[in-house]
């Protein structure tokens, strides 16, 4: 592999993994060598090579084949000789990168961070940040717009008003990208702030390595040295005893500094189950905002927003009137699910040079329209059909067996088990704690029913219909 090559894959490396991640990762990394497959670099410290190694091993090895070097593997190492010239040895970095900064203005940076950090700041480093989870690609509806305002104020730095701020919600609904949007924006107003982002789980590798490499006082140095930190998904350390106690004290450290701390979890704090009393009472003491389910607004203005993206991407090609709308109103589970089905659309579409049609997008993503058919809740289904028979929601529930109630009933049953995936047992624990044979039996009544009364069939048809919108 030659000087230039190296150069070229690492400026393809700053598209790719993004410039805060390239610069903190990626920029340290030397070539030492390449053999029988193996292309082999060195690290300034363990921690950094395993990090590298998990999350962006895979990207290098990949863009290394790109440019046309044959790599099975990447291996990562910190130099033994660290005087000694890597075999490469005029390959140390490349001119366009950092050399002359001027030439590439993506990779131009403050000169306090170009320094050469001490090792341990380099432990320090936050987890990558995705470079697209800005506030600017943050779609901002009803159902997250309080916890949007929330980390704004705090990504706007001045005092801390809430200490922490607690972000919840349900799987795939923004928390990340909130957190790095936070990330980015106090690095960018304060290039000197020391922010660092992890999950609960890198945090528990750490404070586990730390243990392991009796390194215990550095890590609870560098972690009580941060002006702001953010955990993500702290759900992970409940019931790891060692790994909470570690936290509460990092945790009261830094509260006691004002320093700020944002935690992000799937569920509040006080349902996060085997999280110690006293940590969940800790979490409560700032402001607690949840990321609702999102709604028809907000997902079309997702999807307008990533068409908009797209558009850009593959110029030329065209997407029918009410292809978003059709997708906002049916793909309801998560903005990840979302998301996921426009990047195949346009990508499908792109390869059979098609214009995106309802049809198309039906036929593309017919797996996924399924799945979110079977999103419909019990609860849904027990509302949608009691306002069609005009019975009340609570006789869903209840212990009347009038036929005007009972019937209803069974369709609910029935629905219920068509269009959702919950067991006979868990749709009779909806149903007013029912025996599973019950349900059972109101199932196949229905279905019995259905072929000789064409009036409940209709009936069936319809409350189908509105259910899986
Ligand atoms: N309001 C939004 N505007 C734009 N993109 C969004 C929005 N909400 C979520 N997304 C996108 O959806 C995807 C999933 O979001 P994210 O990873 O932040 O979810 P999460 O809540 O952290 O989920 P998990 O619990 O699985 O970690 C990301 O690509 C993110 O950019």
């Amino acid at each position: 592999m030659t000087e230039e090559t190296w150069g070229q894959v690492r400026e393809e490396l700053i598209k790719r993994v993004g410039r805060n991640n390239y610069l903190t990762w990626i920029e340290p990394l030397r070539f030492a060598a390449l053999s029988e497959g193996v292309a082999r670099f060195t690290v300034p410290t363990n921690f950094h090579g395993d990090w590298v190694a998990r999350n962006f091993g895979e990207h290098i090895r990949r863009e290394l084949m790109n440019s046309g070097t044959q790599v099975a593997r990447v291996e990562f190492a910190v130099a033994r000789h660290p005087a000694r010239p890597a075999q490469v040895a005029a390959d140390p970095v490349p001119a366009a990168v950092s050399e002359t900064p001027a030439a590439s203005p993506t990779t131009s940076r403050p000169a306090a961070v170009a320094t050469p950090r001490p090792a341990d700041d380099a432990e320090l480093a936050s987890a990558p940040l995705d470079a697209r989870f800005t506030f600017d690609t943050f779609v901002v509806g009803k159902p997250n717009q309080l916890a949007h305002a929330a980390a704004r104020r705090v990504a706007e730095g001045g005092p801390v008003s809430f200490n922490p701020l607690f972000l919840y919600g349900g799987v795939g609904l923004g928390k990340t990208h909130l957190m790095h949007a936070i990330a980015h924006e106090i690095s960018a107003r304060t290039p000197d702030a020391r922010v660092l982002y992890l999950s609960a789980e890198q945090f528990m590798y750490r404070f586990v390595q730390a243990l392991r490499d009796k390194q215990i006082m550095s890590f609870k140095e560098l972690f009580r040295s941060v002006d702001v930190l953010m955990v993500d998904d702290v759900q992970f350390i409940a019931g790891k005893e060692s790994t909470q106690e570690e936290f509460f004290h990092t945790f009261n450290a830094l509260v006691d500094q004002n320093r700020q701390i944002v935690i992000s979890a799937d569920r509040a704090p006080g349902e996060i189950k085997g999280l110690e009393e006293r940590i969940a009472s800790r979490l409560q003491c700032g402001l607690i905002v949840d990321l609702h389910p999102t709604d028809y607004e907000l997902r079309l203005g997702i999807l307008q927003q990533k068409a908009e993206f797209y558009r850009g991407q593959y110029p030329g090609l065209k997407i029918a009137t009410g292809v978003l709308e059709f997708l906002a109103h049916r793909i309801t589970s998560n903005v990840r699910v979302l998301e996921g089905a426009l990047t195949r659309l346009f990508a499908f579409a792109s390869l059979v040079g098609r214009e995106i049609t309802l049809e198309l997008a039906q036929d593309c993503l017919a797996d996924i329209l399924r799945a979110s058919d079977r999103k419909v809740s019990i609860e849904e289904i027990q509302r949608k059909v009691a306002e069609h028979y005009n019975i009340r929601l609570s006789d869903m529930i209840g212990p009347k067996r009038l036929r005007a109630v009972a019937r209803p009933r069974q369709v609910a049953m029935y629905l219920s088990k068509q269009l959702t995936s919950r067991s006979l047992p868990e749709i009779g624990r909806r149903f007013g704690g029912r025996d599973h044979t019950t349900i059972m039996h109101g199932v196949k009544k229905i279905e019995e029913l259905m072929a000789i009364d064409s009036q409940l069939s209709d009936d069936l048809v319809m409350l189908r219909r509105l259910l899986e919108g």
